[in-house]
């Protein structure tokens, strides 16, 4: 159990009710762009099951709306590179031969420069998220959100400590950001039923045990709406 503090709600999760206050929490929405949610985009030509992203954009929709009015920060990730992929890294970096995107551009080159590229299709937001002003809009390079990005200079200069997540994948930049904030001391909340995974159904729970069991919470859309929009003592 938490020691009791007077300015916190409590949120219901996995393995015990977190309190949080609103101002030192982040909704961090991962990567919710064309390339992992919509058809045609990455994930779903390289051959991933994006049958669960539907339903993880409405999720979204309702968590942001309940976020923005309670004061808890919302801060959107867009994963990717430039046009022409100096980012990536080339086969020096193990970014090269891991990354399904360069790997699917490099297998069907009619699709090379149309994957996870800034200023393309794949690369933008879907259509139902959009950033409001106030929203923060993150850049990042690789699967954690935390290596060479502004998002923990941004997190501290706000008093943000608390982390809850949602958006896709699950299993890779969910996980990834989540294990590398447990590390810089931020608790981390994932928020189940608004994240999907790449790959097998058992990879959602695979991570769903590790952030239970060893780097976090686990909560729900409902559960953590309901805590935030409460008001707090
Ligand atoms: N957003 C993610 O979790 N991405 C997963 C795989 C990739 O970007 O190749």
């Amino acid at each position: 159990m938490f020691p009791p503090r007077p300015d916190t709600v409590t949120v219901p999760a996995r393995p015990e009710a977190i309190p949080i206050a609103a101002r030192e929490t982040a909704l961090i929405v991962v990567d919710m762009q064309n390339a992992y949610a919509s058809e045609g985009g990455y994930l779903d030509l390289a051959g991933f099951d994006i049958g669960g992203a539907a339903g993880v954009i409405e999720r979204i929709k309702v968590l942001t709306a309940a976020a923005r009015a309670a004061g808890v920060t919302v801060v959107y990730f867009q994963n990717g590179w430039d046009a022409d992929y100096q980012e990536a890294g080339g086969p020096g970096s193990p970014n090269w031969w891991k990354s399904n995107a360069l790997k699917t551009m490099r297998e069907k080159p009619e699709l090379q420069g149309k994957l996870l590229a800034r200023g393309g299709w794949d690369y933008d937001l879907v259509d139902a998220l959009t950033p409001q002003p106030g929203d923060l809009v993150i850049p990042k390079p690789r699967y954690s959100a935390f290596f060479n990005t502004s998002l923990d200079s941004a997190l501290r200069s706000r008093g943000i400590r608390n982390l809850a997540f949602c958006g896709i994948a699950t299993n890779v930049c969910v996980e990834s950001t989540l294990r590398d904030g447990f590390f810089l001391e931020y608790f981390g909340i994932l928020l189940e039923d608004a994240c999907h995974q790449a790959g097998p159904e058992f990879l959602q729970q695979a991570t769903v045990y590790n952030v239970e069991k060893f780097f976090g919470w686990v909560s729900t859309t409902a559960d953590f709406c309901g805590a935030i929009s409460q008001k707090e003592p």
